[in-house]
Parts: structure tokens; sequence; C-alpha cells
């Protein structure tokens, strides 16, 4: 029986990569020299970012670990990293059904904000430090948020008003900590954003920029740390491309853990929502490529695995991977999967009408629009995704994990490869059967008519195929989306004119699809499409076979 507070001897009797490297000498050796901080303690950074951390010391390449912030859950640190020493398990589920496991100390030390306590104090001092070179994050789309309709988000506002000594969430707390980075002596540092969506690093350095704009105007900061923050051989904000499935962590791999001797196996629900272990669950293929822009340096990340590339390059990879060649699938596959009511990513590929929906969203309406990154060919990465990655039984995905916050998904998703068909207009888009326009699409709109069939329903409970209630996964906009849909219910046989007057002005919403789609053939198509699947019960199948024919 192993525990991950043991001495590393005590793993001989277990099946694991150890670090090769002396950790309470690392350990030490950060305190003096930071160079990398993370921030959002989920089961990402598990995943990729502390075994990264790990292969760059193990190495020799560096002689320091990465630290870990948590804003949004600190109850993550008290968890699932302090009681374990910091370490992890990381369980790689192979596609020819091998296990990898690896022991993860890479993970020098880790902070909850909660308040600007001793905590903070450290991490504050981190920031101070000359020697840090740069920040990367995972704190999901929602985490970058700080105004809607120019005003600051409820739970941003008091921090604008209390200023940079009362900031906690994501994107105060990093603001705020630039400007210790700022006072201490205008320090260069890359902060990079490895969330899923397009640009962003651009995304991530209008929100911090738009913080500080907020505090500049109450006279917290002043004009300098604006200037600070809007030099890029100051503070930049390189694009980046991740991809990793990591499922939350799975109660079939606690067990096999626990078989194998491993007694750290806890799965830890903590108050907030967040599934969370001392050990990760991921699979064997995986891609981090950052955009190399450092001013202040980095470390040989490539001698780690990581593409470092030009801006156009990791650009052109993320939108292949987020917004045509797995993304948009996973989310297409969760929909109808819920929509089904399978249990596992496994089982929705393995339904051919999903097959075949998946294969027409990739091969015949997104490749088209994507352009190539070159690094890798994007007609091979979605071959894989299709036929290697997602079918992997090993993986414990869920439909549930990937339906969060589809509101939140469908505009980087979806809505960037509408926007290629919409600026193509009539000409089109060569596609495998010739020019191709918005009129043509059926496999994206079949997605959007899945998604609003599955939210009728009230109180974020939606309506299974087969009529029965499904509890929906969280979505900050799914009361939202309900109040507009509350006219419809399956199986009553609403009309067309119903369903399209219900579903009009979600259509129109470019916040979600980045497009009106009122007044296109989509809205026809999706109008259609709805009224059938909610016509009576059962009838996705064949409403996806008639559509995919
Ligand atoms: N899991 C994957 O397969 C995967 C792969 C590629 C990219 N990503 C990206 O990483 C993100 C995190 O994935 P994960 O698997 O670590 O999820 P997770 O649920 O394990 O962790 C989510 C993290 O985001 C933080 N967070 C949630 N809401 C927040 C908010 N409003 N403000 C600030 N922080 C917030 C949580 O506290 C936690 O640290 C995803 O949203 C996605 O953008 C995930
Ligand atoms: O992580 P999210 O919530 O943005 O999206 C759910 C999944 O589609 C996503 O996590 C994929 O597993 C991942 O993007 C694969 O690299």
């Amino acid at each position: 029986m192993v525990h991950l507070t043991d001495d590393l001897t005590a793993f001989k009797s277990f099946d694991a990569a150890l670090p090769a490297f002396d950790v309470t000498a690392m350990r030490a050796h950060t305190a003096e020299h930071p160079y990398w901080v993370h921030f959002g303690a989920g089961n990402l950074f598990r995943a990729v970012h502390a075994p990264i951390a790990q292969t760059l010391l193990n190495e020799g390449e560096v002689a320091s670990g990465v630290i870990v912030a948590e804003t949004f859950d600190a109850d993550i640190i008290d968890e699932a990293y302090k009681p374990y020493d910091n370490k992890s398990l990381n369980v790689v589920l192979k596609s020819d059904g091998s296990i990898e496991n690896t022991l993860v100390a890479s993970v020098a030390e880790a902070f909850g904000v909660r308040a600007h306590d001793a905590e903070w104090d450290g991490l504050a001092a981190v920031f101070r430090n000359p020697e840090l070179q740069f920040v990367t994050v995972t704190i999901t789309e929602k985490g970058y948020a700080v105004t809607r309709d120019g005003a600051p988000l409820p739970w941003i506002a008091p921090e604008v008003e209390g200023g940079p000594d009362t900031a906690v969430s994501a994107m105060g707390a990093i603001t705020a900590l630039l400007l210790e980075r700022f006072k201490a002596g205008a320090y260069p540092i890359a902060m990079v954003s490895t969330d899923n969506f397009s640009q962003n690093g651009d995304r991530f350095g209008a929100a911090i920029r738009e913080f500080a704009a907020l505090w500049a105007a109450k006279g917290f900061v002043g004009q300098d740390f604006l200037d600070y923050l809007a030099d890029d051989t100051k503070v930049s904000f390189p694009l980046s491309m991740i991809d990793r499935i990591t499922p939350n962590p799975a109660q079939s791999v606690a067990d096999m853990l626990g078989e194998a001797g491993f007694e750290d196996n806890q799965i830890i629900h903590t108050a907030k929502r967040t599934n969370i272990a001392p050990f990760s669950n991921t699979e064997e293929t995986w891609y981090l490529v950052i955009e190399d822009k450092f001013p202040n340096g980095r470390p040989a990340l490539e001698k780690a695995g990581v593409y470092v590339a030009d801006r156009d390059t990791v650009n052109d990879a993320d939108e292949m991977k987020v917004t045509t060649c797995l993304n948009p699938l996973h989310t297409a596959l969760a929909t109808y999967g819920m929509l089904l009511g399978y249990l596992s990513m496994s089982e929705t590929i393995a339904d051919p009408d999903l097959t075949k929906l998946v294969e027409r969203l990739g091969y015949v309406e997104g490749l088209p629009v994507v352009t190539d990154p070159k690094i890798f060919s994007p007609k091979e990465f979605l071959r894989q995704v299709i036929e290697v990655r997602v079918p992997n039984p090993n993986i414990p995905d869920t439909p549930a994990r990937i339906s969060t916050d589809t509101s939140q998904k469908i505009p980087v998703r979806y809505g960037v490869t509408l926007s290629k068909y919409f600026a193509a207009g009539d000409a089109g888009v060569a596609g495998p059967e010739g020019q191709q326009t918005l009129d043509d699409l059926v496999a994206i709109p079949l997605v959007i008519a899945g998604w609003l069939r599955l939210l009728i329903g009230t109180d974020c409970k939606g309506t299974r195929d087969d009529g029965t209630e499904v509890t929906l996964s969280p979505d900050p906009r799914i009361s939202e989306m309900q109040e507009h849909l509350k006219g419809l219910s399956v199986g009553s046989h609403c009309s067309n004119a119903a369903v399209k007057a219900a579903i009009a002005p979600i259509l129109s919403d470019t916040t979600l699809f980045g497009n009106d789609l009122t007044n296109t053939p989509l809205s026809t198509k999706i109008a259609d499409y709805l009224t059938r699947l909610a016509d009576s019960t059962n009838t996705a199948h064949a409403v996806l076979k008639d559509a995919l024919k």
C-alpha cells in the first residue's frame, strides 16, 4: 500500500514512473528562483502542465518546480493538494488498454487565494521576483469575464470599488499581482492562457487591461501601470493551443488504483462542485502549442514536448482544434449523448448515426475552413479524434462533463466556422463535394437543434429523446434559454411556426453564434429539425438518419 506522502522508496512496490530529482531540493530552489506560476489547480493542470514541469526537472533543464495558485475554489488546495504533499498520480489510459502511471512531484508550492492574507503575501512575493518568467492559466471560459454591457459583473464590482487590495477573483487577483510586479521593478513576464478558445491570449490580455482600466478610473492605479500592461516587451499574452482529453477523476480508475495498492484514490467533490482527486486520469495523446513571446525568457519547453511557434502557426493550430477538428465534435456527441442517455463518450461515437454526424461536421463542414497549421495535418488530427481518441473505451469521459457551459462554448465551437461561411457568401468554400455555402450545412444546424431540444424543460432539467427528465450540466445561461423555450414541450406536436417563434430570440443572439442566424437558411433548418425532434418521443435517430443520408 502506498500514499503520496510516503518516501519515494515506498513506491518500489507500485508501478509508476518516479521523479528523477530531489523534491526537497527542488522546493528550496523554487522558493528563491521561481520561474512558472499556474492559475487553476484543476484536472488539466495535473495532466498536462505539472507533467511538463516534471519532464523539465527530470531532464535537468530547470531546478525549480511549478507554483500553483487557485482563486475560484481554494478548497481544491486544502483538500486535494496540501494533504498529499502537493503530489499527484497521473494515470494515462492508452487506447491499446495499457496503463501508465507517473508520480508527479513537480508542484513546489500551492496557494489558495481567499483574501489578502499570509497565503496571498507568499504569492505576491513570487510575483515580485524578477526571475519569474511566465504564468499559465486554466480557469474555464467563464473565468475571464469582467464586465457585461459595460458594467462590472456582480462578483467583480466589489473588487473594482475596493481596489487591488481586495481582489480575489481570477482576473482581479492576477491584475493585482501584476501590479505588485510592476511596483517591484516593472519586470517582464509572459501570461499564457491555456484555456480552450480562439485567440485565448488576446482575450486574456484584454480582460487584464480592462480590469486595470477600471481601477485607473477610480484612481487606484496610474497610467504607468496601464502602459506596462500594454507593452508586450514587458507583459505579453501569447496565444496557445492545448489538447488532452482529461475527464474528471473516475470511480473506475480509483478502484483500479486501490486494487493496485495506491491508497490515495479518494475522489473529492468540493463545495463549489469541482471534481478532483489526488490522481488525474487522461489519454495518451497531448499537444501544447505556445506562441514564442516570452519577454523574460523561458526554459527549453520543446524538450518536454511543447511546440513553441510563431503567432500564425499557434492561431491556426488552435482554430483547427477548438473550432473544427475536436471540440465541435465533442459538443455534438455530448449533446446527442445527453439526449439519447449515453453515459460515456466512447458509447456516443459507437452509435453509427452519431459517427455520421461528426464525420460530416469534421470532414465536410469543418475541414474546408481550416488553415493548415503545418506542424501537424488537420485531416490526420481529425481522423485520430474520430477513430482513436474519442472511441477509446478506457477513457472515462462523459457527455455530462462536456455539456457543462455549452452556451459559453457554442460561439467558439460553431460561431467561428459559421462566420467563415458568412464571409464566403454565395461563392462558398471549396468542400469535398464542390463549393459549399451556409445553405449546405447540415451537421451544425443539427447540433444546434439537438441542444435546444435537450433544453426543453424547466428548472435546469431537460428532456431526453425517450421523454424522461435529465438533469442538465451546469451552464450560466440555461434558465434564460429555458424561458425562451417554455412554450414548447416534447410530444405535443408543436407547429413549426410555434417553434420558429420560440427560438427566434435565441437564433438572433450574436453572443451565441457570432452571427444573427435569423433570416438565413440555417434558421429554417434548425426550426425544421427541432420541430421533428420535439414532435414525439424517440425521434432523434430518425431525424439524424434522414438529415445525414
Ligand atoms: N479537461 C480537458 O480535457 C481540457 C483539455 C483542454 C483544455 N481544457 C481547458 O481547461 C479548462 C479547465 O479544465 P479542467 O479539466 O482543469 O477542469 P476542472 O473542472 O478540473 O478545473 C476547473 C478549474 O477552473 C477553475 N474555475 C472554474 N470556474 C472558474 C471561474 N469562474 N473563475 C476562475 N476559475 C474558475 C476551477 O477552480 C478549477 O481550477 C477547461 O475549461 C478548458 O478551457 C480542458
Ligand atoms: O474543457 P471544456 O469544458 O472547455 O470542454 C470540454 C471538452 O470538450 C474538452 O475538455 C476536451 O476534452 C479538450 O478540449 C480536449 O483537449
